[in-house]
């Protein structure tokens, strides 16, 4: 099965920089963005304001038209989470029977508690759901760092050809069937940023933010396992390394809002319309929603989910989670 014929639907940071990796490995590939401004200055100078002073590929060819770029051998879905259902019904009209979907998106919905594969069998049945995540900025990616994700899809021919498809010298995909293990760590690593960025902004040191990390590993290590997934998913690039990465760089847009947080600003002005897109801060109540309903303890996620609701400051979170009882530590 050859995938020539990638389109990309969002028109933000990933969307444009998986639409350049497409490119570079040799696909035929149509970005669809629903802001004219940005199609336009992608098509005329090669540029977009979502990724700052990096040259786009001048075959780059994006568009307003969502039914042209769905005329395609397989589709990245690379819009918000919260918008996944949305646009997967406003692509139901032009999308042919069987074409992978694959997931590009980090979260869990809101209301349902779903996971994205989930949103997309119910609202898109029609399609071969396929999910891609890992650590990769799309600064990163666009300027053709080096970087490695994984490619998930219950079929593991779908995932080989997938990765195939996107393989180039600078994007290297490796293939998986563990599509709940893949979605676990992208959604929970963005809500485990936060708070260690609070430490670096309240200048708690590099002890706290170690072991916040390691704890924040356990914690998605239990939920994900709970919902069946595998443990060597956990440990690679979509969890434990995408964890790393994002809970310990200050391009991490979850990193940074927590570091703003620990020094003081409030969620309300983070948040506020026109801010950059926090995944974490809509996937905290919602894990913790998901915690309860599989009966798994996910402390961190519930101290984020308060400070987050302006139930708890960052300095009460903390107290709360350092005077847990005692344990053994499995
Ligand atoms: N930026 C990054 O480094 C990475 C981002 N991701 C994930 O990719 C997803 C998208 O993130 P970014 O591209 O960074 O965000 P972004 O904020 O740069 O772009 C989001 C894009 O989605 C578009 N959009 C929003 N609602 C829409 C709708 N209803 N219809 C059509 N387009 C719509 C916006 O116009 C915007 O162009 C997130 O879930 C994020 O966690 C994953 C890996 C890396
Ligand atoms: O998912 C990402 C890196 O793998 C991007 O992280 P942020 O959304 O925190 O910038």
């Amino acid at each position: 099965m050859k995938f020539d014929r990638i389109g990309v639907v969002g028109g933000g940071s990933w969307g444009t920089a998986l639409a350049l990796v497409a490119a570079r490995a040799g696909r035929t590939v149509k970005l669809y963005a629903r802001d004219r401004d940005a199609v336009a200055s992608i098509n005329r100078s090669g540029e977009t304001p979502r990724l700052p002073g990096i040259k786009l590929d001048p075959a780059l060819d994006a568009t307003n038209d969502l039914a042209e770029v769905l005329e395609a051998d397989a589709v990245l879905l690379v819009t918000p989470a919260q918008t996944t259902r949305a646009l997967a019904l406003q692509m139901k009209p032009y999308l042919g029977a069987g074409i992978p979907v694959v997931l590009c998106a980090k979260g869990l919905e809101h209301g349902s508690g779903a996971l994205l594969t989930d949103v997309l069998a119910d609202a898109l049945p029609e399609a071969a759901a396929a999910v891609l995540s890992g650590p990769s900025f799309a600064s990163d990616v666009a300027k053709g760092l080096p970087t490695a994700v994984t490619i998930a899809a219950d079929d593991a021919g779908l995932a080989d050809n997938l990765a195939r498809a996107l393989a180039s010298d600078s994007f290297r995909p490796y293939s998986s069937t563990d599509m709940i293990g893949v979605q676990i760590g992208g959604a929970l690593k963005n809500v485990l940023a936060i708070p260690c960025g609070a430490i670096v902004g309240r200048g708690l040191g590099a002890s706290a933010q170690a072991a916040l990390t390691a704890r924040g590993f356990a914690e998605l290590s239990r939920l994900a396992k709970a919902m069946g997934a595998r443990t060597e998913t956990l440990t690679g690039l979509s969890g434990l390394g995408d964890l790393v990465l994002t809970s310990s760089s200050p391009q991490s847009r979850n990193m940074a809002f927590g570091i703003e947080i620990g020094r003081g600003r409030s969620v309300a002005e983070l948040t506020a319309p026109g801010t950059k897109l926090v995944e974490g801060v809509h996937t905290a109540p919602v894990a913790v929603e998901l915690g309860k309903r599989r009966g798994v303890e996910l402390p961190i996620c519930e101290a984020v989910a308060a400070v987050l609701a302006g139930g708890l400051s960052v300095d009460e979170a903390l107290q709360v989670l350092m005077s847990r009882p005692l344990k053994r530590e499995i």
